[in-house]
């Protein structure tokens, strides 16, 4: 059994570990024991992880002796609710969690996001890890310590900024991981190259397909890669007060198209998050700030997944109005003093905040997207 790799969250007194290997699961207990005051841990899951991977998991526990007591979430986006955080934070109490106890957030970027803002507010502060297993939650979201639910208004629109203690990402849980949720992760790693490292890009373009189709050493350098980058940004800007907007990129337009048809099958967020990656480009050449040549390599590739690249690839959202999509980007948390932000290119792996976009020129060019 070869050790999993590690890289580092470098933010001092809250510095932690990303674990990357494929029996992670297993030997659970082995990387959590340093972190539990008693020989017990509470997780949170969803209904789907824990059919798939739970036995694992548990597993990896009790032979290290832990116990541990489970809180499964329905499945999908529309978890990620006041409603659903209400009720998971009187499941822990009545559970007896306390500060000394950790939360497992064992599952996907939902699982995770609303397990770790419950654990940022039950008794003003619990410590809590991260076992992603969604491909998605492997190279971003369990990563960096943004939690939350979402409003009807917006995506997120409610968190805060509380880091895990520990990141193991199991990559054999990819393997129970249904092809649509893969590719909607697969967006993400995407959003990596495009921002900020083209030969990443150039090397998704040659192993994308082969990722997606289950090669384990491919998802490895994806994860390591994507988390690398991460783990990098967020320890010079833990906060978004600056560069970390970068890891945005695609989400002021995708938050607006996943709040539009509302939280669910629909459309996932890493699809919202391929199109609005498409549109950000897209509206870059616009502005005369990207070759149109990259532009097109880039959505070129994301149809070739099987992504969206735009609106018109949702057909959902066809007709839908501009001035809707524009309100929605306006509670966007990168506004600031009513100015939209967006995350722009000047090309692939050269992307760059532009603050005080003008709306004017959105809404036009919206307009121009959507088809009737
Ligand atoms: N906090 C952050 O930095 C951050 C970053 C990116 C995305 N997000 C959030 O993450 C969420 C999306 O995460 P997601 O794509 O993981 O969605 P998800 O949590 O809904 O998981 C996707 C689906 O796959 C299932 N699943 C997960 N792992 C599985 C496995 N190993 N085997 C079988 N089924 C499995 C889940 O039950 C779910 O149905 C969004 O809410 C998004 O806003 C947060
Ligand atoms: O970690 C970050 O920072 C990100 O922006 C990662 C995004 O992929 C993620 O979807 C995040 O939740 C979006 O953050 P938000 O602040 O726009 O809600
Ligand atoms: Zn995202």
């Amino acid at each position: 059994m070869s050790s999993p790799d590690k890289l580092t969250v470098g933010l001092g007194p809250r510095a932690y570990d990303i674990l990357i290997g494929a029996t992670l699961l297993e030997s659970a207990g082995a990387h959590l024991t340093a972190h539990l005051k008693r020989p017990r841990a509470a997780i949170v899951t969803d209904e789907t992880v824990l059919a798939a991977q739970g036995p694992r998991l548990m597993k990896g526990l009790s032979a290290y002796g832990i116990s541990a007591e489970t809180v499964a979430l329905p499945p999908g986006e529309a978890t990620k609710s006041m409603a659903r955080l209400e009720w998971l934070l009187e499941r822990l109490v009545e559970l007896e969690v306390d500060r000394g106890d950790l939360v497992i957030a064992f599952g996907g970027g939902v699982v995770g996001d609303i397990a770790g803002f419950a654990a940022a507010i039950l008794r003003r502060g619990c410590r809590f890890a991260q076992i992603p297993t969604s491909l998605l939650a492997q190279v971003d979201s369990a990563v960096g310590g943004k939690t939350g639910v979402n409003l009807p208004q917006g995506k997120n629109l409610v968190g805060a900024f509380h880091q895990p203690v520990v990141v193991l990402a199991d990559l054999a849980a990819l393997d129970t991981l249904p092809a649509r949720e893969l590719r909607a992760g697969y967006a993400e790693v995407v959003k990596y190259a495009a921002l900020g490292d083209a030969a990443f890009f150039a090397w998704l373009e040659e192993n994308g397909e082969a990722l997606l189709a289950g090669d384990r050493a491919a998802r490895a350098h994806a994860v390591k890669t994507a988390c690398a980058m991460k783990a990098a940004i967020v320890a010079r800007d833990e906060r978004e007060t600056g560069e970390r907007a970068l890891l945005n990129l695609g989400h002021t337009f995708g938050h607006a198209l996943e709040a539009a048809v509302g939280y669910g099958e629909t459309l996932l967020h890493g699809e919202a998050v391929a199109a609005g990656m498409g549109l950000a480009f897209d509206y870059s050449v616009r502005l005369g700030d990207c070759p149109r040549e990259d532009a097109a390599r880039l959505k070129r590739h994301l149809k070739r997944v099987g992504l969206p690249a735009g609106v018109c690839d949702i057909p959902a959202l066809h007709g839908v109005a501009a001035e809707a999509l524009l309100a929605r980007m306006r509670q966007d948390k990168k506004v600031a003093a009513g100015r939209l932000a967006l995350i722009l290119a000047r090309g692939i792996g050269k992307a760059y905040i532009a603050e005080n976009a003008d709306a004017d020129s959105i809404l036009a060019f919206l307009e121009e997207k959507i088809p009737a």
